[in-house]
């Protein structure tokens, strides 16, 4: 390269090649304007795909560029000048369309603090940005058919990771929930607001703002501190058959448009206190989200979007059915060089992403919602049995020739038939939510396997790409090297037990990580496994339920209608006790998933719990046996924890100042544990509840092989600090066995 030539990124040619059915995600970059008090300019748009960053502030008209000047292209480079209509119409407005076809879209709004994230995204009531315009694009689309459209809208804020309903501000800290998956997420009590007037919805994204976390730093005077996430969601009906309109063809598209909030760097924004434990809070989302984007863009088969509530949030737009713009933002001042180089380094790796959007049909959902449809249908079914009972079918002239006798047989015969088919259906059904159970339960398995990879990686350093290839061979290697030194004898000076130690503990962590990947592969499998059948027991309940129909129209041949609405009415005495038990029966599984759910998520927060607290006591020791002064801040921090222990224990208020450090373990090293309760006779523990026997099979939450990877890797100094063990729940039942075709074949027809 010559001095003269700049050095440059991202060219077509050098990213990976898109997949069939993948779009790549679109990556824009807008500089905003130079401020008055900002003096140097060291970033520019060279033209509608270049920006370059100069390695120390010149006029490039003037000298030229120079080899240490770096280029980078993108889709496309909105300049200092460009309007908000502009960067509208070339990143969202297609997004719009999409949404409104059914697909998922997101774009989100990434840079340093102050690069103009919120102007592009909100703007103000004269340049509107982003979210206004969209909305409005989208109610002028739906108006003129508004019957067969619906919109909605939530608006969410993350803030320290923790979530807010921007809408309802009152309502307090929400949760977010998942499927065992970890797909279809969802934040519980969000609300969505149902409206197509445009005032409606400045209205309601002016309160949604107001209510946002909003502080001045110093690089920006009115900084968002959180990430905001305005989701829109449309659904579309549209009539399968013109003559039919109950019948329906439902689309649905999301559009998410996020503004996140900046990163930045203590020393530059000034920060202390708050706000340098909420800076951190956000870079931890925004580091997550950057090892995310890394992952994806090296093409690593698994990816690690647990480590925030923004990653999660954003895990359908980063690498699954969702088309994605991504705007990075940079300042062309020479003063914020090193944060626009930061930015534009990421918006960079975003675009070797591809992501496979899709249209999403309603009728795919199933899952724990499949109970409540199945009951919904019984009850519709004895809707639909006593609106028959009511009608006077026109009779056979035969019936009435018919003896006495052979109407009774009939009408027995038919009963018979009837209500076999019926029991046939419900055991189908029944087999069907066993699976789903089931299903439920490997998903949370994998779930399981994928916090192990990740709670390793995050301890190791390393990504999940260096999967099972790369750390068979260092378990290999590490083994050679301890056989080697056995077999010579050898032993060096730094070779001492406690290195053999962490040798052993090195192999025995990446062993169990090879395992956690088989595992996870042997997962899988089952998955497969057992969704064909599923489909299978699907295609045997659609030909029962055919038979069913085929019956109950024969009736009006054979019966007189007195005889017909006995039948009906039975059948509807049927369908009557189904429905009751079903609910019974869904209300106890959707507890027992709950409660599941739950025990994984208790013994994560304590796996952190139980870290940082080795953490802490570490330092703390440091600092004791250094007699080291605290920084007033770390005092403040430590004032802060002494006071959450206060409150949790419900003592007394504490003094001010205290010069001894608060106890760590006092309170917290009770480990997690779900603790068997002891029975009213006293006569010893009952089973705790939701490790309650049950006839579903739902596996249970273990913990001996998190232990064997996450319990080991630090070396404790016995003398100073007992960590508690981690308690050791039952272990899981094991991949159940599939039904065998002799259970299926109980349920043919
Ligand atoms: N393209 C632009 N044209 C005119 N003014 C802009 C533009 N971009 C940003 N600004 C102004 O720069 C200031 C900082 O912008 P903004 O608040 O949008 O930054 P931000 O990236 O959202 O910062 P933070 O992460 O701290 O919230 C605001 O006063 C905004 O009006």
């Amino acid at each position: 390269m010559t001095p003269e030539t700049p050095s440059s990124s991202g060219s077509d040619s050098s990213r990976p090649p898109v997949k069939t059915g993948e779009e790549r995600l679109m990556v824009a970059v807008r500089i905003r304007p130079l401020k008055a008090d900002e003096l140097g300019r060291c970033l520019y748009a060279l033209n509608k795909k270049n920006v370059i960053i100069e390695d120390s502030e010149k006029s490039v008209r003037n000298q030229g560029r120079r080899g240490t000047d770096k280029q980078y292209s993108f889709d496309v480079v909105f300049g200092e000048e460009s309007t908000q209509e502009e960067v509208y119409a070339v990143t969202t407005s297609s997004l719009v369309k999409d949404v409104l076809n059914g697909y998922n879209g997101t774009v989100f709004a990434y840079g340093a603090t102050g690069a103009g994230k919120t102007h592009t995204m909100v703007g103000d009531p004269h340049k509107p940005g982003i979210m206004v315009r969209a909305l409005n694009d989208i109610f002028q689309a739906v108006r003129e058919n508004e019957d067969e459209y619906s919109v909605t809208m939530s608006y969410l804020e993350l803030y320290n990771e923790q979530i807010r309903d921007l809408l309802n501000p009152s309502s307090g800290y929400l949760e977010l929930r998942e499927d065992s998956r970890g797909r279809n997420i969802q934040v519980a009590g969000l609300s969505e607001i149902s409206t197509t007037s445009t005032e409606e919805v400045m209205t309601l994204l002016q309160k949604g703002n107001k209510a946002r976390t909003v502080e001045p730093t110093a690089m920006n005077k009115t900084s968002s501190r959180s990430h905001a996430l305005l989701s829109v969601t449309v659904r579309h009906a549209i009539p399968i058959d013109k003559t039919d309109h109950l019948r329906m063809k439902v689309k649905q598209g999301r559009l998410f448009m996020i503004d996140l909030a900046g990163s930045e760097r203590a020393n530059k924004t000034k920060n202390r206190g708050k706000r340098l434990q909420e800076g951190g809070h956000i870079n931890r989302s925004l580091l997550a989200l950057g090892n995310c984007i890394n992952a994806l863009s090296g093409g690593a088969r698994y990816v690690n979007y647990r480590d925030s509530k923004l990653t999660r949030l954003l895990k359908d737009a980063l690498g699954g059915n969702c088309k994605t713009v991504m705007i990075a933002h940079v300042s062309p001042s020479c003063f914020q060089k090193d944060e626009s180089k930061n930015t534009l380094v990421y918006a960079d790796r975003a675009n070797n992403i591809s992501t496979k959007a899709e249209i999403n049909s309603l009728d795919v959902s199933y899952h724990v919602s499949q109970y409540q449809n199945v009951i919904t249908e019984l009850r519709d079914e004895i809707n639909r049995l006593q609106q028959k009972m009511k009608e006077d079918r026109p009779r056979s002239a035969d019936i009435n020739k018919m003896n006495v006798e052979e109407r009774s047989r009939e009408v027995r015969n038919l009963r018979e038939q009837i209500v076999d088919t019926f029991k046939t259906q419900m055991k189908l059904r029944r087999k069907l939510m066993e699976i789903d159970s089931h299903l439920l339960g490997l998903g949370m398995e994998a779930e399981r396997q994928h916090l192990i990879i990740s709670h390793w990686e995050s301890r190791n350093n390393k990504l999940y790409k260096n999967s099972v290839n790369e750390s068979r061979a260092r378990t290999q290697q590490s083994m050679r090297r301890r056989i080697l030194s056995t077999s010579d004898g050898f032993r060096s000076a730094g070779n001492d037990e406690s290195n053999y130690d962490e040798i052993d503990e090195e192999a025995e962590g990446e062993a169990a990580i090879q395992q956690a990947w088989r595992e996870l592969a042997d997962i899988e499998r089952e998955q497969e496994r057992w969704s064909e059948l599923k489909t299978h027991i699907d295609q045997k309940l659609e030909i029962c339920r055919q038979r069913g129909v085929v019956l109950e129209d024969k009736l009006p041949s054979l019966l007189s209608s007195d005889d017909e609405r006995e039948i009906l009415a039975l059948m509807c005495r049927v369908h009557e006790l189904e429905a009751d038990k079903m609910a019974l029966q869904s209300e106890r599984l959707i507890r027992q998933h709950e409660l599941r759910r739950r025990d994984l998520t208790i013994l994560r927060y304590d796996r952190q719990r139980q870290l940082s607290e080795e953490i802490i006591t570490r330092q703390r020791k440091l600092i004791e046996d250094g007699k080291l002064k605290l920084p007033p801040d770390l005092q403040e921090l430590y004032l802060l924890y002494q006071q959450e222990i206060h409150a949790s224990t419900y003592t007394d208020t504490p003094s001010e100042k205290s010069d001894k450090l608060p106890p760590i373990t006092k309170i917290y090293s009770e480990p997690f544990i779900r603790r068997p309760v002891e029975s009213s006779d006293g006569s010893g523990p009952s089973p705790p509840s939701s490790e309650e026997s049950d006839d579903t099979g739902l596996p249970t939450v273990r913990d001996n092989s998190v232990d064997r990877v996450m319990g080991h890797i630090i070396n404790r100094p016995a003398h100073f600090m007992k960590l508690p063990p981690l308690s050791s729940s039952p272990p899981i039942t094991g991949l159940r066995k599939i039904p065998d075709e002799d259970a299926a074949s109980a349920t043919d027809t």
